[in-house]
């Protein structure tokens, strides 16, 4: 195990966007500082970090791990349950107006995006949404072409499936709205991964994310199985890596190193706060 302070990863980095990303990119497990505090800026230049060597997992780490997470997603579940609902209404907004404004958003034209669910405090999509549904882009008049999530089994196991209109969705057992498999007139609703054309844009939610790119679901690993098997893809197809952007309120928004991963943990590559983007990857800082 190496400790090394940031500013060492810095001259160490050559292009280093976010000091312990590279810790974690390297597919090690990273150990979390605690306490967990929402943090609104990034934390001090000399703070120490712990670097490890690629090693293997024991399933003792592993449930080690798997039980902090669960802590830090009761504690954001305390936090977001707490917010005010002017305040959420508010940051609500402004995250989606960000979404709507934003140029990689506006040229976008095959996209993944989440219905967002009340009951669970997430962030609304419902306004980006009905923007994609409802009106052709207004530079090239081309729709997007919109894919959100069903859940397949209780194996992590989601597909994303092609919808045209807030008609084609259901409540499903988790009472999120979902697109049944088959369409009204029984036509099996089109795939993301068996349609032969690149995803720009992933919108994704989640209960936590840092400012590295760490981010924490609700545990059922859907997402990370689903984005894993979607960059097998489009590296084997030599496709462009999409966007992988988080929708965060503040509470939501944790310190570095509060967040625990393991290596089948898929960074995502920026947030939209309520204060704007903050793009984290060297893709993000290029396209955003
Ligand atoms: N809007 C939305 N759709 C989504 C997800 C999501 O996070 N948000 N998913 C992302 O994977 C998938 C569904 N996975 C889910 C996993 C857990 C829970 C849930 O209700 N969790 C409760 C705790 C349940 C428990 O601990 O037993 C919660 O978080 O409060 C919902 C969806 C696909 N669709
Ligand atoms: N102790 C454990 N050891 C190994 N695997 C576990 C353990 N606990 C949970 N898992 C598995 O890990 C997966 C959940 O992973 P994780 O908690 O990282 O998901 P998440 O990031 O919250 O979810 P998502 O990717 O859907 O947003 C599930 O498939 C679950 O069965």
């Amino acid at each position: 195990m190496v400790l090394l302070t940031t500013r060492e990863l810095v001259m160490i980095g050559a292009r280093v966007f976010c000091i312990t990303t590279p810790v974690q990119r390297s597919s090690s497990i990273f150990f979390p500082n605690f306490p967990i505090r929402p943090v609104s800026r990034l934390s001090p230049a000399t703070r120490p970090i712990v670097a490890m060597s690629t090693i293997s997992k024991t399933q003792e780490e592993l449930d080690s791990i798997f039980k902090q997470k669960r802590i830090v997603r009761s504690t954001v579940r305390k936090s977001l349950k707490a917010m005010d609902p002017s305040l959420r209404i508010q940051q609500d907004d402004a995250i989606q107006n960000t979404v709507l404004e934003a140029p990689w958003f506006k040229s976008c034209r095959r996209l993944c995006a989440y219905i967002s669910c009340r009951s669970l405090n997430e962030v609304d999509t419902s306004k980006i949404l009905s923007e994609i549904l409802q009106h052709p882009d207004s530079n090239t008049t081309a729709q997007k072409k919109l894919y959100v999530p069903w859940v397949e089994d209780k194996n992590s196991n989601m597909r994303m499936l092609h919808i045209s209109h807030m008609d084609d969705l259901v409540a499903n057992s988790m009472n999120i709205l979902e697109p049944a498999p088959v369409d009204a007139q029984g036509n099996e609703r089109e795939d993301v991964m068996q349609a032969d054309e690149p995803i720009d844009l992933f919108i994704l939610p989640g209960l936590a994310f840092d400012r590295c790119g760490r981010r924490l679901g609700r545990g059922g690993g859907y997402y990370d199985t689903f984005l894993r098997r979607y960059q097998d893809r489009a590296k084997e197809k030599d496709w462009r890596n999409p966007l992988m952007v988080a929708l965060s309120y503040s509470p939501q928004i944790l310190e570095e190193g509060s967040i625990p991963v393991t290596p089948n943990d898929v960074l995502i590559d920026a947030l939209v706060t309520p204060s704007g983007v903050v793009p984290i990857s060297p893709c993000a800082i290029e396209r955003m």
